[in-house]
């Protein structure tokens, strides 16, 4: 077994599991004794007395590889197994250890089905950085154990499932530093370069960066950042903007990088994110040489990076967001700072209007909608939590033209235009 998983294993039983139940996480602990406390309610509650349950979790020494088979896990165990196996998204973690968070799945297998799960979890392991474990329930339906599969033949050691405490900290909160949100530009071309093999398009990507990037320089003309969720109005306002003022309008990510995004976006969060970081980058260096002539305005920059990637990374409501001030909302010390980031801010009953009437909207399910909600306003909160170059929120359902002019007395009171 590999040394790092060796370690892992040394550690287990301080390790707290995390199972998505309706979009928010709901937690489990082991234990070496058994101490008579009630199984965990949320996870196997609906578990019937003869089925069992199995998770996977990923635990590569290599992050993008691990990353990369963690994202493509899903798809596969949907395929392989049998209907009805239920697989969740699972994390395990030690309780306030910066890095600890190892992903996978939990799945169910119906009585009947466990010969055919356990074949397919097998050659899994052997073939893969997974480790599996199944969970069984005792005879009185009391009490549920876990068992470590690679080891249950010669020497299996059994643990106890008790309830855990919810964390301080949502358990994406632990990796999201340099994972999910880059503050680096070196950081984030480490991640795409460790893709060159597996993704040839990062080389294309890496080289449209200039071979230097000077973040202390000021630009000699005003730099305005426009945010929002999708449909709340960016193009609208930037091109308006670009016109009154006889501004530059570009946007993040570039122009150069379109042809790439879409591969991109097939990614699993660690190489998405580097990506979409990477072209902050290549949009700074646009913006320096653009400054020096004209004021500038962005559709999108840093601000929706962080925010969408922090959103994304945790589930559930707003309080699974990592707390105001946390280190994750600060700026990047190397990436140039905007004059002036004006958030737009839309009711959503009115964004979904433009959104259908935009024709991008096509399905209305209830379900999905109120995943969208919870998803919504962690963004929007995210975006609000950001330091170091501070967002000013615009109320953006007004007419194009009253939200223009309300941009430009915004403007002219911060950047002296
Ligand atoms: N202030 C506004 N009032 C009404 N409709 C608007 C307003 N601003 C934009 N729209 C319309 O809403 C839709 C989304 O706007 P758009 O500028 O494309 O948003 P974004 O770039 O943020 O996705 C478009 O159909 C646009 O014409
Ligand atoms: N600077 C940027 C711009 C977009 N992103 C990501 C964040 C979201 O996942 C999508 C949003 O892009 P989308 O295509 O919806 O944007 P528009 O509103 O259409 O301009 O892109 C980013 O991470 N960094």
């Amino acid at each position: 077994m590999a040394r790092h998983l060796k370690l892992l294993v040394q550690r287990w039983s301080s390790r707290v599991f995390s199972v998505e139940v309706d979009g928010a996480p709901r937690y489990f602990g082991i234990r070496e004794q058994l101490r008579g406390e009630p199984v965990p309610p949320d996870v196997f509650s609906e578990v019937q007395k003869q089925d069992r349950c199995y998770s996977l979790l990923v635990c590569s020494g290599d992050r993008v590889t691990g990353d990369r088979f963690h994202w493509e896990l899903r798809d596969r165990l949907q395929r392989q197994l049998p209907p009805g196996s239920g697989v969740r998204s699972m994390s395990s973690f030690i309780p306030d250890q910066k890095g600890s968070l190892l992903k996978g799945y939990f799945l169910q297998s119906r009585a009947g089905n466990s010969s055919l799960i356990e074949d397919i979890l097998t050659d899994l392991e052997q073939r893969n950085p997974v480790l599996v474990c199944s969970y069984s329930q005792s005879e009185d339906g009391q009490q549920w154990t876990q068992c470590l599969w690679y080891q249950s033949e010669d020497n299996p050691v059994r643990f106890c499932v008790v309830p855990s405490e919810t964390p301080k900290h949502h358990p994406s909160v632990l990796n999201m530093i340099n994972s999910d949100v880059f503050y680096s530009l070196d950081e984030a071309c480490d991640v795409l370069k460790q893709c060159g093999d597996i993704i040839p398009e990062t080389r294309s990507v890496l080289g449209m960066l200039p071979s230097s990037l000077d973040a202390r320089r000021k630009p000699d003309f005003p730099v305005i950042v426009i945010e929002g969720l999708d449909a709340t109005g960016k193009t609208t306002l930037t091109e308006s903007l670009r016109d009154s003022l006889g501004a530059t309008l570009l946007r993040s990510p570039p122009q150069c990088l379109s042809a790439w995004r879409g591969r991109f976006d097939r990614e699993p969060p660690l190489i998405r994110r580097a990506f979409y970081a990477v072209g902050n980058y290549i949009t700074a260096e646009q913006i320096n040489q653009e400054a020096s002539k004209s004021p500038v305005i962005v559709d999108r920059f840093w601000h929706s990076t962080a925010a969408y990637a922090i959103a994304t990374a945790v589930t559930g409501p707003v309080s699974n967001l990592p707390h105001e001030g946390a280190e994750v909302y600060r700026w990047p010390g190397d990436l140039l700072q905007p004059s002036l980031v004006i958030l737009l801010t839309l009711d959503p009953e009115e964004r979904k209007r433009r959104l259908r009437s935009r024709g991008l909207m096509k399905t209305d399910e209830e379900e999905e909608l109120d995943h969208n909600k919870l998803f919504r306003t962690r963004v929007e909160e995210a975006y609000r939590r950001i330091v170091g170059s501070a967002c000013i929120a615009l109320d953006a359902s007004p007419s194009a033209d009253l939200v223009l002019q309300q941009a430009l007395l915004l403007i002219r009171a911060k950047c002296h235009l």
